[in-house]
């Protein structure tokens, strides 16, 4: 009988479980939006009983789309929001506090005083990351210093932390392993990407008990069975977890030094595989594991946008002169330029490469004939403006020269947006017809453990491009072009000031 591979991505707006066959084709596809929960202004929540709700919902739908039986499926993937930080009571299995998301901007405070302490350089070193709200660490912290009763109740051993791989694998496996993966772990702020373990130095400055900590996994391995209650009557193997940038990458086949991807979803994440290298950087990129397999680590520079999609999801929900994302395209093309109109989307900060979280969102450059064209043309540039400060960065640090870019993403089927981003940054976008590489690269991870897949020559096959885009315009009006954006984010940056 034939046998499938499911791969589950639970992503920051929405879960997603796509059932894939042996040529790495879709067969079924669901997908269920959560709510999202924003107690004050920077602050952003999810309830962990809705993403769980929402993966098994999209789990049964997905069978019943396909069309096989859970016991028909080889091996499962999971992918996750990175960084969002979740701690339950390992008994109930009930979370103490709604999962702090990545993008919330609660622990600022935290990063301050321990920057003022001098320990960014201490964090940076061992974790490849800085001392952003972003990370887990100080999301943990926040949970220990401002719910009742947490840290008593983790200090008898009663709880467990994890971001949502872990809290997914708990479930399905109805609390039976706590694990996490390299990848996840490099993004907590307290893991050491070079010793690979929990650093007990940085856990001891923020004050972690250890106890609370998954246990860390190979990207590509057997970590246990569903339990048949759970998953619909079948004991399955769960057999690749990645955080989902690094599952792009898996998916994409970034699998050699300087290949390098951008998933455009809520955010924009660039990362370019330096291989067995950790680069540190000096330009404000993060040093992350790509992913670790069969004893080997590799690992990656990253730029992370905060704001992508979502600002074209704002042209639509709150500026409300769009009914559609893929409208924005059409409205774009309709003018030859924005007429001197600058977007900078930083409506939660800015990530890389400023790394400024009290930045905020502005629109320059207006003059009597500005209209709602140039403003969508201004935000769509926005996202290629953002990946060019970012692939700079990179060149800068990482001393290899970029052939091409590999897109995917929701954002990455606007034909506008990927033509202005070869144009900017003078390189070449390559768009493969699947942009679901996030899911994918999960189920290759997960294929790869069982032997569903022999290695990764046979999944480069499976990979099929649709549309490269190749660089148009001279360097003159790059330059004069990139030079009003660098004015403009000046501006975000000192809006705060
Ligand atoms: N044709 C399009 N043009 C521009 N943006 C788009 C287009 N289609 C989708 N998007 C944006 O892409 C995002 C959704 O992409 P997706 O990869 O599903 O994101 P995520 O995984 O972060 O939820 C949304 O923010 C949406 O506004
Ligand atoms: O859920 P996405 O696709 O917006 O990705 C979120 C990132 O993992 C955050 O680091």
């Amino acid at each position: 009988m034939e046998k499938y591979i499911l791969s589950i991505d639970q992503g920051t707006t929405s879960s997603r479980a796509i059932i894939y066959d042996k040529k790495g084709r879709e067969v079924s596809k669901s997908q269920e939006e959560f709510k999202q929960i924003y107690p004050r202004a920077g602050w952003v929540e999810h309830n962990p009983e809705d993403i769980w709700r929402s993966v098994i919902d999209v789990i049964q739908e997905s069978i019943k789309r396909a069309e096989v039986k859970p016991g028909d499926i080889a091996a499962i993937g999971i992918t996750n929001q990175r960084e969002t930080t979740l701690i339950w009571d390992k008994n109930t299995g009930k979370p103490v506090y709604n999962a702090i998301v990545w993008q919330c901007r609660r622990s600022t405070n935290i990063c301050q005083r321990l920057k003022e302490q001098g320990l960014e350089d201490k964090f940076k070193q061992k974790t490849g990351l800085l001392l952003d709200p972003y990370f887990s660490g100080t999301k943990i912290k926040w949970i220990f210093d401002n719910v009742s009763g947490v840290k008593e109740r983790a200090a008898k051993g009663e709880l467990l932390f994890g971001t949502i791989d872990s809290w997914l694998i708990w479930r399905l496996t109805a609390g039976r392993i706590h694990v996490t993966d390299y990848t996840n772990a490099s993004r907590t702020l307290i893991y050491n990407i070079h010793d690979l373990g929990w650093d007990s130095e940085l856990l001891a400055i923020l004050d972690i008990p250890e106890s609370i900590l998954p246990e860390v996994k190979a990207n590509s391995e057997v970590y246990g069975l569903t339990s048949a209650d759970v998953f619909f009557g079948a004991e399955v193997p769960i057999a690749g977890i990645a955080g989902d940038q690094q599952a792009a990458s898996f998916g994409q086949c970034c699998y050699q030094e300087g290949m390098t991807k951008i998933t455009y979803g809520t955010g924009g994440f660039m990362l370019m595989n330096t291989g067995e290298r950790a680069v540190k950087s000096e330009k404000g990129l993060l040093t992350t594991i790509a992913w670790g397999i069969n004893g080997k680590i590799e690992y990656a520079l990253e730029g992370s946008i905060f704001i992508a999609g979502a600002a074209v999801q704002w042209l639509r929900d709150e500026m409300k002169i769009i009914d559609d994302s893929t409208d924005s395209q059409y409205f774009a093309e309709k003018v030859l330029d924005t007429a001197g109109v600058y977007v900078v989307p930083a409506f939660t900060g800015m990530g890389a490469p400023y790394w400024e979280p009290d930045a905020r969102g502005i629109i320059v450059g207006l003059s009597r004939g500005s209209n709602k064209n140039h403003l969508i043309r201004a935000t769509l540039e926005s996202l290629a403006y953002q990946s060019k400060d970012v692939i700079d960065a990179m060149l800068g640090d990482s001393s290899v020269s970029l052939k091409d870019i590999k897109v995917d993403g929701g954002a990455s089927a606007n034909d506008f947006l990927m033509q202005f981003l070869a144009d900017i940054t003078a390189t070449c976008v390559e768009r493969p017809i699947n942009t679901e590489t996030t899911s994918t690269g999960a189920s290759f991870l997960a294929g790869l453990a069982v032997g569903y897949w022999t290695d990764r020559q046979e999944i480069m096959h499976l990979r099929e491009i649709d549309k490269k885009f190749k660089p148009h315009i001279d360097d003159k009006k790059r330059k004069s072009l990139y030079q009003g954006w660098q004015k403009a984010v000046k501006a975000a940056l000192n809006w705060s000031i």
